[in-house]
């Protein structure tokens, strides 16, 4: 289709009333279909692509009025608020609304251009009513039906009232309708466009993809005693105490869990509040706003929670166990980062977590809907499962024409792309295990009991235990303790992997004891997996093992990072490039620390407005706001026009007090600078150090002193880079880090010093209190072992100074055995050797 630009009269709409300079492109397109063509929409945009527009826009541009259904009264409340402080009449018509006479005179009168109601409310009798009345007196522009996912029933949401909202194609049978979701797949889209009689719609489906936020899914450590161990891992340390690195939602399973979450929490001194159904409506509301308000940064709740927070800087998303399948974990994790900042999605979870989903969906009446469920929570467990990309799986799930992603490792993407980029890799290799011997042998031992029992007692009888269930006669089948050398937990995961992909099928039944029922499960094989005993992988399934399946059928192969000597003289390189990046860096270090200031003045300016006036921050200036203020600095009211977001009621109530404050700024010349900024997700640059030196740290071969093998990685998300001994040692795969977080711009120096040594390639990192030193031998000498090697010592060392004296040389050698104390580095008797060294390369390096 083509669509014209939009005229400086659409613009400048969208500059007074939206604060936007331009349209998103698919906004434009929709937007023109609905004011030129008058046609029918269903658009499914990703969450914070901008929908509202869509809908805002068309009764503000020709002042007519746009009807939107929209699921919740709060976030109704939040939309009609937002938009009445930029100077858009809107209302809501519902149960719960107070003054009813004064949004119909607004209705009536015509002042009112965006109208919200719930889809109940619509579809009752007396909403019917009323909505005849405004066709009778106003022009409608447009019906908006907002998360429309939840009039299918293969949607994650699915609720009866949207089901009938086909009345308002009868109602207003000439005027556009749109329907908007952020998730759906074609299933549900043919559902929607259905379902509301929509009349030659026009599709737009733009990427699901949410390239601002990171995926890491981890098994949970174990009992609800240990869950803070899990928490550490994320939380931010500040002096004694931990915090969340910006609002945080938890998801739990369960009302009871968010509360175990949510006190284990308060112990450790992190604010937070538990949010569930069980709580009064006003205790709900009063959390919803303080969180709204940044008052309280962090909500433990049930999946209850979301789907109206009209808040954008949501930093992260965990789920502290699984969630209910994959739509609605798109859906929630969707609330993390919608001002377009990078946010991360954790899921934690156990194995005994499904329980609590299998409970919900067997209890699911609809037979095809249950099944259903049970598809869409498999491919949830896939996503938990995988070892490859996450974003990828996902998108995948939504069939994501849009959006071509190869099937790389990418930086910045999810946590299993970061474990493949640590370890030099180029694409994803699944790991080299054969396990189609142990399948076959698990699957005819289930074979041997026929259905009747779950997966432990065909377990118990591989292993040859005595289990008063298993039937006397099968102790002496030829399969009894056949499979008695892998462990009961091995057999499990394994089973739950013949399970996932196929091979394996669960029926659900009761058992009754002392005259009880209680429900429980039987395992027996599907037709594939009758199939694989026959024929193995040639029946078309390739198992891929978990990560947890892997571990426990083979020790871990010990990481194998080959160099070729070649590949040393690629330290001018990395040498260049490190240099390069801190002579950029010292600018751009002292412009961020600049701007950090500036922006976090702004933040708390922000905040004491948002507190003065009794509004949430965000409708006095978003974060990504401050941000912009704080880079382009605009100087006047003119300039402060052009941030993205500035409307005009915006810059009429606040524009004066922002440009004053910057004036203030750069005014005074000293402005302490707060170390914390540089921890804000907006301060890391995308840039990691794996990005700049991949190819040549990672191809250096470093040593410690016992000859053993180091690894360079670089931390994930962040600049800094970490030195592991990768030591596979008998109680399991532990890597251990002997020195981590050096951030690069801490780097002061790197050297290459071979004038110094020309039989040598030594080269130097110098951060300001340590020096890294490496040295490689030199491939061109011919008496040398040809296979390369390099050592890494570590030293302290004093400030940079001209010259060094003997006593300073003594202090530094006792720091440097402080440091081999800690069971690495320089060798204390070797004193003098290395006391001469430091020095030459002291001096080299100045
Ligand atoms: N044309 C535009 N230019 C710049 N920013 C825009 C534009 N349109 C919308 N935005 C901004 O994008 C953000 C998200 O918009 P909006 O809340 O409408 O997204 P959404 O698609 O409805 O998201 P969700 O599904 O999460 O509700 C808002 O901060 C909004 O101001």
């Amino acid at each position: 289709m083509n669509v014209p630009e939009p005229s400086n009269e659409h613009l400048s709409v969208l500059r007074k009333y939206f604060g936007h300079n331009q349209f998103r492109p698919m906004q434009w397109k929709i937007i023109h279909s609905i004011l030129e063509n008058k046609r029918d929409n269903c658009v499914i945009m990703a969450t914070g692509y901008g929908k509202s527009l869509c809908y805002q826009y068309p009764a503000v541009f020709c002042d007519g009025l746009s009807i939107v259904i929209s699921p919740l009264i709060s976030l109704m409340q939040d939309q009609v608020f937002s938009l009445n402080m930029s100077n858009i009449s809107a209302c809501f018509l519902g149960s719960a609304q107070l003054s009813k006479t004064k949004s119909m005179d607004d209705i009536i009168s015509g002042k009112c251009r965006i109208l919200y109601v719930t889809p109940e409310w619509c579809t009752s009798e007396s909403g019917n009513e009323i909505l005849n009345q405004i066709k009778g007196v106003r022009k409608v522009t447009l019906i908006a039906i907002d998360e429309a996912h939840c009039v299918s029933q293969w949607g994650h949401d699915f609720r009866n009232s949207y089901r009938h909202l086909s009345i308002l194609r009868k109602i207003f049978n000439t005027i556009p309708i749109l329907a908007l979701t952020a998730t759906a797949t074609s299933q549900v889209r043919i559902d929607i466009c259905k379902s509301l009689q929509l009349n030659n719609p026009l599709i737009t489906c733009t990427s699901f993809d949410r390239p601002n936020l990171y995926f890491s899914v981890s098994l949970k450590s174990g009992k609800t005693e240990d869950l803070f161990k899990d928490f550490q891992k994320i939380l931010v340390r500040k002096e004694l105490s931990y915090k969340f690195s910006g609002a945080t939602i938890i998801y739990c399973q369960t009302k009871k869990k968010t509360e175990d979450v949510a006190n284990i929490l308060k112990e450790n001194g992190i604010m937070c509040a538990a949010y569930h159904a069980g709580l009064s409506l006003k205790r709900r509301k009063e959390i919803h706003e303080q969180f709204v308000k940044d008052e309280l940064l962090v909500i433990v709740a049930t999946v209850a929670f979301g789907m109206g927070i009209d808040k954008s800087d949501v930093r992260c998303v965990i789920h502290y166990g699984v969630p209910k399948e994959i739509e609605s974990y798109y859906q929630e994790v969707g609330r993390a980062g919608r001002d377009g900042l990078p946010a991360t999605c954790y899921i934690f979870y156990s194995y005994a977590d499904f329980a609590t989903n299998n409970y919900f969906i067997e209890n699911i009446s609809n037979k095809k809907f249950q099944e259903h469920r049970k598809r869409m929570l498999k491919y949830l467990q896939k996503y938990l499962e995988t070892r490859n990309c996450r974003r990828q799986l996902l998108l995948s799930y939504f069939d994501d024409s849009n959006t071509f992603i190869e099937k790389v490792p990418t930086p910045n993407c999810c946590d299993n792309c970061t474990k493949f980029i640590k370890l030099g890799k180029q694409k994803f290799d699944q790991p080299e295990l054969n396990l189609t011997e142990d399948v076959k042998l698990l699957l005819k031992a289930i074979d041997v009991f026929q259905g009747r029992f779950g997966m432990s007692v065909p377990i118990k009888f591989l292993r040859g235990c005595q289990d008063c269930k298993i039937p006397k006669e099968k102790l002496s089948h030829e399969l009894f303790g056949f499979g008695k050398d892998t462990s009961e937990v091995a057999w499990k995961a394994l089973g739950r992997l013949c399970l996932r992909d196929g091979l394996l099928e669960e029926s659900s039944c009761s058992s009754s004891h002392m005259g009880k029922k209680f429900p429980m499960s039987t395992v027996h094989l599907t037709s594939a997996g009758k199939q694989y005993i026959k024929i193995g992988k040639k029946c078309g399934v390739e198992l891929t093992p978990t990560e947890e399946v892997e571990i426990l059928f083979k020790k871990k192969k010990k990481l194998d990072v080959t160099f070729t000597a070649q590949d040393h003289h690629k330290i001018d390189f990395w040498k260049e490039k490190l240099e390069k990046y801190r002579n950029d860096n010292k600018h751009i270090q002292k412009e961020k620390e600049k701007q950090a200031n500036l922006y976090f003045i702004l933040k708390k300016l922000r905040d004491d407005l948002a507190f003065n006036d009794n509004v949430p921050h965000n409708m006095v200036a978003t974060d990504q706001m401050c941000y912009s203020i704080a880079i382009n600095v605009p100087s006047d009211r003119i300039k402060l026009a052009e941030i993205d977001g500035f409307t005009e009621a915006r810059l009429e109530k606040y524009g004066d007090i922002f440009i004053q404050k910057i004036t203030e700024f750069f005014g005074k010349k000293t402005e302490p600078f707060d170390d914390n900024v540089l921890k804000d997700p907006l301060y890391q640059t995308n840039e990691t150090i794996a990005d700049i030196l991949k190819v040549d740290l990672k191809k250096i071969k470093f040593k410690d002193e016992f000859n053993n093998e180091l690894m360079v990685c670089s931390v994930p998300n962040t600049n800094t880079i970490k030195f592991c001994n990768d030591d596979d040692n008998a109680d399991g795969d532990k890597e251990e880090e002997l020195f981590r977080n050096i951030p690069l711009e801490k780097i002061e120096n790197c050297y290459k010093l071979s004038n110094l040594m020309p039989d040598k390639n030594v080269f130097k990192i110098e951060t300001k209190n340590l020096v890294l030193n490496s040295t490689v031998a030199n491939s061109n000498n011919k008496n040398e072992n040809p296979k390369s090697f390099a050592s890494l010592e570590f030293s302290q060392v004093k400030p940079k100074r001209k010259f060094l004296y003997d006593d300073e040389l003594e202090e530094m050698e006792d720091d440097s055995k402080r440091i081999t104390s800690s069971s690495w580095c320089i060798k204390s008797d070797n004193t003098k050797k290395f006391k001469n060294k430091i020095k030459s390369q002291y001096l080299a390096g100045l």
